[in-house]
């Protein structure tokens, strides 16, 4: 079945039901060594997730691990451009569940990612990147304990869907061509606008479909953590592009008021039922002029939405949400992406699970893993129905690699991640006491160690892994 590989002899598939795993005991697990820094972050990382599962679990439990080729190490084993054989695609689609090291991707020109070619051959929707922080981290921040989130990014559409055409191509000038004479015209919003016949073009589709199955793993996220932690955040830029970002944020909603109903509270709603249960005698303008500061200046028309909105959640939900039942749901909120990048640094504890749209989750990972240390703290999962891939939020940082410097943290807390969507909690546990105890004692790498004051020796990447496992005795 495979050309150039062959699976251990020993181990069993993970199966999937209802979107969730089915872990044997002694799971194959494909794993990609990765470029640039991979050939350093992924022995470390293989030695914790071993040493954690045999002092967890004895001989009870091993993963038998299945290296499978992607990246610079593909073409030196199966030639010049196979950067993503089939072979590896088709062992993490039999496998189910797979880890991986970085992946270069060229810029400008040259192939596309094949980091996002595997979440699209997967359909691997939604990237999932917790921001927290361990206690004795040195961070750029004053309190990074405040920040808990965890990021929930579509991993499939907007800009990942790739769809764009470069300046002065023959179809690049068809489509402007198109767009100019033809369906701008056509759109009295657009008025006299032009695209620039220099232009590239690039299509960023997002979908309703898309939208909501990221949203739906967000919220049953949410009813997994504790009360207080209970919140999604929808992540758009609305205000400028109404039908994909703005698109994003009502499908969202549209989402938590229907499936979710029961579960959900918007944050709108609660000011609407607060209001009541304030004075339970506000008239239904009253409430309108309170959940809407501007109220006095809008249109009539537009007065009457919202007194129409007011009425119609008074009337929807104040038997089951009223009286301060919705204090015990899940608030359901959205903040424009400029603005969330400050909340998140101004008012961290504020949030708990951020949904966004794929380009504003990838700027957005990278600046939350760095209030809680940097990106060598920031670990990543991509998760669909039938198969889930672990990685870091960073990349290959090529100037790092083969030095045996750059913080396995990242690759190890992505191997954490996976422990935990496997069931094996109490192995993900030890490793975060250990990387604990290790960074409590000032054992780190230089990127942890250069922000320590006064600065402290750093540790090797290796040198880093065997600490964390030295600290699960702790
Ligand atoms: N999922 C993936 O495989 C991803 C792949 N990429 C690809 O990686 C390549 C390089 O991208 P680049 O923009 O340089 O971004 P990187 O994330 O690879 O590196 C940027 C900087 O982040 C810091 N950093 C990254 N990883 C670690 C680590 N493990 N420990 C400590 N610090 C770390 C380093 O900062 P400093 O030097 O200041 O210490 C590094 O120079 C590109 O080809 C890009 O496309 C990018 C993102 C994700
Ligand atoms: O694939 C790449 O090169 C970049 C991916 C990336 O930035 C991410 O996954 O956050
Ligand atoms: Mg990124």
């Amino acid at each position: 079945m495979y050309d150039k590989i062959t699976p251990p002899t020993t181990g069993e598939k993970v199966t999937f039901k209802n979107g969730e795993p089915i872990v044997p005991n002694n799971p194959i697990i494909p794993f990609i060594r990765g470029d640039g820094t991979g050939i350093d972050l992924w022995p470390a990382t293989e030695k914790v997730l071993d040493a954690a599962i045999a002092a967890s679990y004895g001989d009870q439990r091993k993963i038998s691990w299945f290296k499978v080729y992607a990246g610079d190490e593909a073409c030196e084993l199966y030639g010049t451009y196979q950067y993503l054989p089939e072979d590896t695609t088709n062992a993490i689609r039999e496998y189910g569940v797979a880890i991986k090291g970085p992946l270069t991707t060229p810029i400008g020109g040259g192939i596309r990612s094949l980091n996002v070619a595997l979440r699209q051959i997967h359909d691997l929707y939604a990237c999932v990147r917790p921001c927290k922080y361990y206690t004795g981290t040195p961070s750029p921040h004053k309190t990074p304990e405040k920040l808990d989130v965890i990021i929930y990014r579509e991993n499939t559409e907007d800009i990942y869907l790739g769809i764009e055409w470069r300046e002065g191509t023959e179809i690049a000038e068809k489509l402007i061509n198109f767009l100019n004479t033809e369906l701008i015209p056509a759109t009295p919003e657009h008025g006299k606008k032009q695209i620039r016949l220099d232009s590239g073009i690039g299509i960023k589709p997002i979908s309703k479909t898309g939208s909501q199955r990221l949203v739906r793993r967000a919220i049953y996220q949410a009813l997994r953590l504790p009360k207080n932690k209970q919140m999604v955040t929808l992540v758009h830029k609305g205000n400028i592009m109404k039908y994909t970002e703005g698109a994003f944020r009502d499908w969202g909603y549209e989402l938590a008021t229907t499936e979710f109903r029961n579960e959900c509270i918007t944050e709108r709603e609660s000011w609407i039922l607060g209001n009541k249960e304030k004075n339970p005698n506000l008239s239904i303008e009253d409430n309108a002029k309170m959940i809407d500061p501007g109220y006095d200046s809008l249109t009539a028309e537009k007065k009457a939405e919202i007194s129409q909105e007011v009425e119609g959640v008074l009337n929807a939900i104040w038997e089951t949400h009223g009286n301060g039942k919705w204090k015990e749901k899940i608030m359901v909120n959205d903040r424009i992406a400029d603005s969330i990048f400050q909340q998140i640094q101004t008012r961290p504890d504020e949030y708990s699970i951020l949904a966004t749209m794929n380009l504003n989750g990838d700027y957005l990972s990278d600046a939350a893993a760095a209030m809680v240390g940097g990106l060598g703290m920031g670990p990543g999962a991509n998760i669909g129905d039938e198969c889930a891939i672990f990685e870091a939020t960073h990349g290959t940082a090529p100037k790092h690699a083969g030095l045996d410097k750059v913080n396995p943290g990242s690759l190890i807390l992505s191997g954490v991640m996976m422990l935990e969507y496997m069931g094996w909690q109490e192995a993900a546990d030890l490793i975060k006491k250990g990387l604990s105890g290790a960074i409590a004692n000032q054992e780190v790498t230089y990127d942890l160690a250069r922000l320590i004051e006064p600065p402290v020796e750093a540790l090797k990447c290796s040198e880093f892994a065997d600490a964390i496992i030295k600290h699960f005795n702790d």
